[in-house]
């Protein structure tokens, strides 16, 4: 039997970091949002005991690294599963980007293997394997709109956001969530008003939202990556409601509602950068009603 599950990608709408743990994470509040730009995870049954994985895209790691595999191992050792799987991964989101690629793949594969493996996991019991993966994993498992806390694993729904198009630009570079992390002080760094940004989603307000978008890596980010400022700029120019870079980068996002902007954003931005998409927002995943 064979099982396919979209992963899509995700930005972040407000991230605030707070300070470092004793465990060596940083205590954040963040508003993300699941975006309709996904990979495509399909697991099908193996008649030998072992994970097997296949990546589309080059230089992602098709052995133990790759957070599908990880994931797909600590469901079998969890639910004592001496069943194989082939697990075959479509990226179409950029690697390394800020999006949280890795960590929706591995959500996917949670998801695809419990209905493969008619396991019956709760939304709980997903995020128990979710949390072992990496933080952006659990927001992954349901997507849509929520506040993270904690390391980023404690998720909190929050309501769709208005309508819009989400303009995203990678430049040509990728960057290392860790080190970003490693080189922010949380102290004299900007932080974003979280609560704000949750008023305003409650009341629908989208240019609130737009004006409240705030990331305290950005400039983490923005000073080893210049090509971040100068997309930021060029967007402005062009014209959206809204402008951020995404998670540790060095991905940026625009916010529109004008299909005519959303238009002048991807033709003038093609002329900048290589890899340059418009999407839509991605509603949640009706998770599980069946158990809970
Ligand atoms: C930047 C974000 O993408 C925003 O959504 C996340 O905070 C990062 O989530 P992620 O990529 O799933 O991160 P993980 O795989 O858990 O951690 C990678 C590394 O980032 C750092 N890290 C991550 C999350 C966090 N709250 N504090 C951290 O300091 C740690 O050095 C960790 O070793
Ligand atoms: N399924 C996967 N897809 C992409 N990268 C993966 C995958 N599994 C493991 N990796 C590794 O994870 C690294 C980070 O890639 P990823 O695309 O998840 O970053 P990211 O979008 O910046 O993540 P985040 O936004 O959660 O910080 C890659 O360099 C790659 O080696």
């Amino acid at each position: 039997m064979k099982v396919l599950e979209k992963a899509p990608a995700k930005i972040n709408l407000s991230l605030d970091v707070l300070g470092k743990r004793d465990d060596g994470y940083h205590e954040v509040r963040m508003v993300m949002t699941s975006i309709d730009l996904a990979d495509r995870v399909e697991c099908e049954d193996l008649p030998e005991d072992t994970i097997s994985i296949r990546t589309s895209a080059p230089y992602v790691p098709e052995d133990e690294r790759n957070f599908a595999y990880q994931a797909a191992k600590c469901i079998k050792e969890t639910y004592n599963i001496h069943r194989g799987v082939a697990i075959s991964i479509k990226k179409n989101i950029p690697v390394a980007a800020g999006l949280a690629g890795g960590s929706t793949d591995a959500a996917a594969t949670i998801r695809a293997l419990n209905r493969l493996w008619n396991l019956e996991m709760t939304y709980e019991a997903m995020l128990d394997i979710a949390v072992q993966i990496g933080s952006d994993v659990a927001f992954c498992i349901k997507g849509g709109t929520a506040l993270a806390t904690g390391r980023g694993e404690q998720i909190a729904p929050l309501p769709s956001l208005p309508p819009c198009w989400v303009i995203l630009v990678k430049p040509a570079v990728s960057v290392s969530t860790a080190q970003i992390y490693k080189e922010l002080d949380s102290k004299s760094a900007d932080h974003p008003d979280v609560d704000e940004m949750i008023e305003a989603i409650k009341r629908e307000d989208f240019l609130g939202i737009c004006q409240l978008l705030g990331n305290t890596l950005e400039a983490v980010t923005m000073k080893k990556v210049a090509d971040i400022g100068k997309i930021k700029q060029h967007m402005k120019t062009i014209g959206a409601e809204g402008i951020l870079m995404s998670g540790s980068g060095p991905t940026v996002f625009a916010l529109t509602q004008h299909e005519s902007r959303m238009q002048r954003l991807i033709n003038g931005m093609k002329g900048y950068c290589s890899q340059v998409f418009a999407v839509r927002l991605c509603k949640p995943f009706p998770l599980l009603s069946k158990y809970e």
